[in-house]
């Protein structure tokens, strides 16, 4: 017996459960429709809590989950007195074992069970860095293949904590490619025989992971938060919640107000925020990302910089912004470091860029008056617990088994 099926946001096509991407007869997203409408949480110590509407049949049984708590100081400072912090990362004292101290985490794992139940092949990504730490980890626990490719400026962050499996097969790009470059090679090496495509928003067990985050909060608050705040590269984390907080519309126990969406980007790469600006479905890349790649470059928190994101598509984040009336912020890296320092003064652990980007934001939402200071708050620190991590644990930086010089490389030469 099943537990979900596929259903295409256009044109309302079916499909069962399976590995699949996309539509056979358009370009929207697919959702999962799940047989249990309400959230029954099982008996397990991560994200396999809610596995009533995760897309895997067996129960996930990693210790790594998302987790929420009501902030105290830091709220104090702003003046809010319903902030909730959701933190995916590694902070034992609060319960947050996340390992690879990032979200993806929440999505690594329901994406190779599925692909496990589903025919197995070995998975192919393109990271910033922190997705393919997240595979990689997975990978290394599980035993299956994963082919990861980073732009240089993210190798750094290809690193585990525990040694690296033969499982784990890491591509680096030369200087000059960036995440958009490392996308376009990991789609050609995808089309090879028993490989497939990890599919970035297209995924839904990436989507349905990343929204037990909002599935935590509204556990532990009681209900729905009014506003939802997040740093956006893709976008998919926001549409993941959005999606979520539908399906908890659904449940019925908590709420009927969808979360209003408050998502930014990092100046100077600020495509969405440009587009949303003018309320425009497209991004327009002469308008909205002059000059990309040098803006790339610029940019403090990097895996905030997607050339193209899964914003105008049917199902994106454009749909997920005007569903919820959402508001997006453009941040300084100025901005983003005097936040991070505030916050970890204030609530004693370590957040990774684009938390301090997001934290920003909320700080910017406060001062515009974009939030009401008893209103119900979800800050979504997507990554953090470094420096903590590394008290606990030895880590192992992922040692590349190739190095391309372009996308368009010749894949006999890079010999994987
Ligand atoms: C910690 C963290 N926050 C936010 C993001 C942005 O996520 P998305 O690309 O889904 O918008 C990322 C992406 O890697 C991330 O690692």
């Amino acid at each position: 017996m099943g537990k979900f099926k596929l259903k295409c946001l256009k044109c309302g096509r079916e499909y069962g459960q399976e590995y699949r991407l996309t539509c056979e007869n358009d370009n929207a997203f697919l959702r999962a429709e799940y047989f249990e409408k309400k959230l029954v949480l099982r008996n397990q110590p991560g994200l396999g809590r809610f596995h009533s509407w995760l897309p895997v049949q067996e129960e996930l049984t990693t210790d790594a989950g998302p987790i929420t708590y009501k902030s105290e100081a830091f709220a104090r400072e702003l003046g809010l007195s319903n902030l909730y912090i959701g933190f995916s990362g590694y902070w034992p004292e609060r319960g947050a074992f996340i390992k690879t101290c990032s979200f993806k985490e929440l999505e690594a794992h329901p994406t190779m069970q599925l692909l496990k139940e589903t025919g197995g092949k070995a998975v192919v990504l393109a990271s910033a860095g922190n997705t393919g730490r997240a595979f990689a980890h997975v990978s290394a626990l599980t035993g299956t293949d994963v082919y990861i490719v980073v732009p240089e400026s993210g190798a750094s962050k290809l690193w585990l904590p525990e040694e690296p499996t033969e499982s784990v097969h890491l591509i680096s790009m030369s200087p000059g490619n960036d995440y958009t470059d490392a996308i376009n090679l990991a789609g050609r090496i995808a089309k090879l025989p028993s490989m497939v495509s990890e599919g970035g928003a297209r995924n839904i067990a990436r989507r349905d992971g990343m929204g037990t985050v909002m599935l935590d909060a509204a556990l532990t608050i009681g209900k729905m938060p009014d506003h939802y705040f997040q740093a956006v590269g893709s976008g998919t984390g926001g549409i993941s919640v959005w999606e979520a907080a539908m399906r908890l519309r659904a449940d019925g126990r908590f709420g009927q107000k969808l979360p209003k969406l408050q998502l930014t980007q990092n100046l100077p790469f600020v495509p969405m925020y440009n587009a949303w600006k003018e309320k425009r479905r497209e991004i327009i890349p002469e308008l909205d990302m002059k000059d990309a790649k040098k803006q790339v470059e610029e940019t403090y928190a990097t895996v905030l910089t997607n050339r193209t994101p899964p914003y105008g598509v049917m199902g994106g984040l454009y749909d997920a912004l005007t569903d919820t009336d959402g508001i997006m912020y453009a941040i300084t890296r100025e901005e983003a470091l005097e936040a991070k320092a505030l916050f970890e003064s204030l609530e004693g652990i370590d957040i990774l860029p684009p938390s301090a980007v997001a934290t920003a934001s909320l700080l910017k939402a406060v001062e515009e008056g974009n939030v009401g200071k008893d209103e119900t708050i979800l800050l979504n620190l997507a990554g953090g617990g470094y420096k903590r991590l590394k008290e606990d644990y030895t880590l192992y930086q992922i040692e590349p088994v190739a190095t391309a010089k372009n996308p368009d490389i010749s894949l006999d030469e890079l010999n994987i």
